[in-house]
C-alpha cells in the first residue's frame, strides 16, 4: 500500500534527515522505526503524509504520489497521525476533538464543530468508544490524563477512517503503565481493524512486543528492515552503539516501569 523509492530530504539548515530511503508496507502491517534521537524517523513519517515536502524520489500510497500536492488533502484522509504531545485541542471535549478527524471530509466547514450531521458525530462517538472513553465524551479534553489525551488523539485519527496510522512516538510522553495501555489499544486496533500502522518508538523492548517488523535507522539511512523476530542485537548495535547501548536504554526503561509499579 506504501511504497517509497530513493527519497531524499534536506532541511533548509542543510541537515541531511532522509538519505536514499526506500520503503514497502503491505496493508496490515504493524512496523516500527527504531533509531537514536536525529535518525530521521519523524522527518519519514511526515514525509510519508505530506507535512514536509520531499526533495527526491517518491512516496506513492495507494497509487497516488505525494508529489502530486493538489490530492495531498485525500491523502492526508487516508492517513491518520498520531503525536508524541497528543496535538488535541485542550479546551474542546472529547467529541469535539474527534470530529476534527472528520475536517477533511467537511472541508468547507460548515462544520463550525456543533454542526456536524447527526451521523458524524454517531461515528464519532463510536470511535470514543473503541478507545474506551465512552464516559468522557462531553468532557473538556484538559481535564483528561496523558494516556485518556492519546487515546483522543487515537480516535481523532479512526474517526478519519484512515488506511493508514502514523505514530510519531506516541507514547513518548505516557508513564510506562499508560503507555502498555496505548500500545495494546494500537495492537488491538491494527489486528481488529486491519489499518496499517507505522510508528516510531524509542523503547526497543515495547517495539519488540507489538511490533510485527522493526526498521532501523541511523543517520537518515535504512540499516535493517527486518521481521521482529529476526532482529538481532547486532542490528540494534548497528542504530545505538555509539550513544547508549541498547541494554542501557531498555535499563532506564525497566527501572521507570519497576518504580511505577512498585
Ligand atoms: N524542521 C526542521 N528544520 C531543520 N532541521 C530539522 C527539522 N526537523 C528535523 N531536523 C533535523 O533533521 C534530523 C532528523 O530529525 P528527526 O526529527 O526526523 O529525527 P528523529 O529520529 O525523529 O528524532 P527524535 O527521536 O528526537 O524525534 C535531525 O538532525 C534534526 O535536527
Amino acid at each position: 500500500m506504501l511504497h517509497a523509492k530513493g527519497v531524499n530530504k534536506t532541511y533548509k539548515n542543510k541537515v541531511q534527515a532522509l538519505k536514499n530511503i526506500d520503503l514497502d508496507l503491505c496493508k496490515g502491517e504493524f512496523a516500527v522505526l527504531l533509531g537514536l534521537s536525529g535518525a530521521g524517523k519523524s522527518t519519514l513519517l511526515r514525509c510519508i503524509n505530506g507535512l514536509v515536502p520531499i526533495d527526491s524520489g517518491d512516496i506513492i500510497f495507494e497509487n497516488q504520489s505525494v508529489l502530486e500536492r493538489n490530492k495531498l488533502t485525500r491523502l492526508r484522509k487516508d492517513i491518520g497521525m498520531i503525536f508524541q504531545q497528543f496535538n488535541i485541542i485542550k479546551r474542546l471535549s472529547v467529541l469535539e476533538n474527534v470530529l476534527c478527524g472528520r475536517l477533511a471530509y467537511n472541508s468547507s466547514i460548515p462544520s463550525s464543530l456543533r454542526l456536524f450531521p447527526k451521523e458524524e458525530v454517531e461515528w464519532a462517538l463510536t470511535c470514543i468508544e473503541k478507545v474506551g472513553l465512552e464516559d468522557k465524551a462531553l468532557t473538556r479534553s484538559d481535564q483528561l490524563s496523558g494516556g485518556q489525551q492519546q487515546r483522543v488523539g487515537i480516535a481523532r485519527a479512526l474517526a478519519q477512517k484512515p488506511k493508514l496510522i502514523l505514530a510519531d512516538e506516541p507514547v513518548a510522553s505516557l508513564d510506562p503503565y499508560s503507555s502498555e495501555e496505548i500500545m495494546e489499544l494500537l495492537h488491538k486496533i491494527n489486528a481488529l481493524e486491519n489499518i496499517t500502522l507505522l510508528m516510531s518508538l524509542h523503547q526497543v523492548d515495547l517495539a519488540k512486543k507489538y511490533g510485527k517488523r522493526i526498521i532501523g535507522l541511523k543517520g537518515g539511512h535504512i540499516v535493517f528492515d527486518q521481521l521482529t523476530p529476526e532482529v538481532t542485537r547486532d542490528d540494534l548495535k548497528l542504530i545505538y552503539s555509539e550513544n547508549h547501548s541498547h541494554e542501557e536504554r531498555e535499563g532506564a526503561y525497566d527501572n521507570a516501569h519497576r518504580q511505577k509499579t512498585q
